[in-house]
């Protein structure tokens, strides 16, 4: 029976039937918090989340009765979800940082240049956003209230956030993806910390005819509104991924980013992977990746050298600090992957395969007749007498020309399931990393693995990265598209300051006494002149961590070249490869193609960055520039 203070803060509420928790017991910031949405959205009621057993067995049973979702027999506890198909991915055009003045957010792209480093929105602008959206958008619908922390409960990296959803997809997802429920809601009771305030309603289309019933959305009118000055998420009209758990991009990305900047650390787009040679010794790499580049399948790796052991933190972001003796300790704020189901296989990643046939919620895939799911790049794995629907619900064969699942369908499943989980994926203090890989899908020019001569050099290398994408655009050629630090979507501040930021970590380092991380970048998808790729990828990928790691233990393994450290003849281990490696094809640096890198990097500063670039990166361009020129 709730208390008289929680039913006067019933009644404050338009007497709303709170269906679960208890509202007497919360501080004055969350109380308040709940309040003003529940008044602004209008929900008929509100349920507090715990995130125990019996309520996420509540919701799927909900969800599966709206038809949202349908239960796969196959496996132990796993969802198909189909979504309108009109909300199928992020939606960068519609997403905006707000701040005071523009520069703080966003950096002043060239005359005529499209800026592609975030978009802005002004103060009155977000909040005429939220009121023409937000006002009785939860009418007939349940709040569900949040509480979730990103990173391990107690940690001192880690970091607690509210979302409010009128959406149990979302909720049960979160639940998946982030330490979600009771244990949060006491932390943020007992020691009244600070939480980030996200605000998200599926919403309904202006016409109030909902095109789905089992998937309302509103993508006319989809925004996502972040305001780092008060740590504040506002997100409406999208169920998917990105756009709605909330503690992933916008949260542990874009504000995480500005909480970063201000308390001294780096949250960063990157995979977080152990790496233990046959001796023993165990080193802790982050690396990031831009879409298509695998990372996934390197952050779950499965070894071909003997007696090597990869093992899994993360595949998606990292919150990194140094610690009082200067080591920078990482952490992976999630507790789920939320991966790219096509291209995932026994063949690409076998522990990843190992990991998804429990607890988990698939989105937009297809599905089998005998209660499983599939995807292009299953093939092998479908048996002769299993027919397939595709993620529109309509029967597929492999005849069809049509994909059977969307190209940005996702499994989203608990990290716990992983067999390859470094046993220290939890520890409170983070993993000391000892070397950052910025990568891109590069099939020119670009060799297997270099080393930056240092960390102003690797700076610029983390801005200069880009890589080969399918056009959006009808030509559908490829094209090389830039993607510092392969956070080009999730940057929640000026890119510019974000480098210089960046570059302010290695004073603070030596203050600490500690030792920087070593830089390196590396490029699976080199092409011959006939278009085969040079390097076998995968599992042989730990050829070139084994290189790394005799370079961080400052083995002399590598010749100096003007564009970095490329490993010295015959000190990438190929023993057992089974494939002809054409390695002077794979490390040849050519002239040309280099004047033009480093004319296209220039452009790239000057069309998107301008003023706000820090001069040791342009520095650092006009020395590569220097020692290309003299080859
Ligand atoms: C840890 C693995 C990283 N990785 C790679 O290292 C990799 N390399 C390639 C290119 C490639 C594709 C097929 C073959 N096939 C054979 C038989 O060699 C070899 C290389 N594709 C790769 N992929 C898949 C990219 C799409 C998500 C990939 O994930
Ligand atoms: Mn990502």
């Amino acid at each position: 029976q709730p208390s008289a203070q929680s039913l006067q803060f019933l009644r404050q509420i338009h007497s709303l039937k709170v269906l679960k928790g208890d509202t007497a017991r919360l501080p004055a910031s969350l109380k308040s918090f709940i309040e003003e949405n529940a008044r602004l959205c209008q929900p008929d009621n509100i349920h507090i989340c715990d995130g125990s057993q019996v309520e996420n067995e509540r919701m799927l049973e909900s969800l599966q009765a709206a038809g949202t979702i349908t239960q796969l027999p196959k496996y132990d506890n796993c969802w198909l979800a189909r979504t309108n198909p009109a909300d199928v991915a992020r939606v960068e055009s519609r997403t905006f940082i707000c701040t005071e003045k523009r520069e703080e957010a966003v950096c002043t792209p060239a005359e005529g240049v499209t800026g592609m480093l975030g978009n802005w929105i002004s103060p009155e602008d977000y909040k005429s956003s939220i009121m023409s959206r937000f006002p009785g958008s939860m009418r007939g619908r349940t709040m569900y209230v949040i509480p979730f922390s990103m990173g391990p409960l107690g940690s001192p990296l880690s970091k607690i956030g509210v979302e409010l959803t009128d959406s149990q997809y979302v909720a049960c997802s979160m639940r998946i993806m982030t330490r979600m429920g009771a244990a949060v809601m006491d932390e943020i009771i007992d020691k009244d910390v600070d939480f980030i305030k996200c605000l998200h309603s599926v919403g309904t289309p202006e016409s109030g005819k909902v095109e789905m019933e089992s998937w309302p959305c509103d993508p006319q009118r989809t925004i996502i509104l972040h305001k780092p000055a008060t740590n504040e998420i506002v997100s409406y009209g999208s169920a998917y991924g990105g756009n709605a758990l909330l503690g992933k991009k916008c949260f542990a990305l874009r504000i995480g980013s500005t909480i970063a900047r201000r308390e001294g650390w780096l949250a960063e787009h990157m995979l977080i992977l152990a790496i233990t040679a046959p001796d023993g010794t165990k080193r802790y790499i982050a690396a990031a990746f831009p879409s298509a580049c695998g990372k996934t399948n390197l952050a779950m790796l499965k070894p071909t050298l003997p007696g090597f052991k990869v093992e899994c933190i993360g595949d998606d972001i990292a919150w990194m600090k140094f610690d009082a003796r200067g080591n920078l300790r990482a952490i992976n704020p999630e507790y789920g992957f939320f991966g790219v189901a096509p291209g995932t296989s026994e063949a690409t990643n076998p522990n990843a395969m190992a990991t998804i046939h429990k607890n988990t919620m698939f989105t937009n895939v297809a599905a089998t007749s005998d209660g499983g799911i599939y995807w292009e790049g299953l093939e092998s794995h479908l048996e002769p007498d299993i027919t397939v629907t595709d993620w529109h619900g309509n029967s597929w064969s492999p005849a069809s020309t049509s994909k059977a699942a969307h190209p940005n369908s996702r499994f989203c499943t608990p990290i716990d399931n992983c067999p390859v989980m470094d046993s220290q994926w939890e520890d409170p203090e983070g993993v000391p990393i000892t070397a950052i890989l910025f990568g891109g899908r590069r099939p020119d020019g670009v060799p297997l693995v270099y080393e930056a001569f240092n960390w102003k050099h690797g700076v610029m290398l983390g801005s200069a990265m880009r890589s080969e994408a399918t056009a959006a655009a009808e030509h559908k050629g490829k094209v090389i598209m830039h993607d510092p630090m392969a956070m080009r979507p999730f940057f929640g501040y000026n890119f510019g300051k974000y480098l210089e930021h960046w570059l302010s970590m290695e004073k603070r380092c030596e203050n600490l006494g500690g030792k920087m991380p070593k830089i390196f970048h590396v490029n699976w998808f080199r092409k011959d002149s006939n278009g085969h790729f040079l390097w076998p990828g995968f599992g042989e990928n730990s050829r070139v961590l084994d290189w790394i790691i005799k370079r961080i233990e400052g083995e002399k393994c590598f010749q100096k070249t003007p564009i970095g450290n490329i490993p010295s003849e015959n000190s990438i281990n190929l023993n057992g490869l089974n494939t002809e490696v054409n390695m002077k094809e794979l490390f040849s640096i050519d002239r040309d193609f280099w004047l033009k890198e480093t004319e296209e990097i220039q452009k790239f500063y000057n069309d998107q960055v301008g003023n706000d670039l820090p001069c040791e990166v342009q520095n650092q361009l006009n020395e590569l520039k220097e020692r290309v020129e003299n080859m």
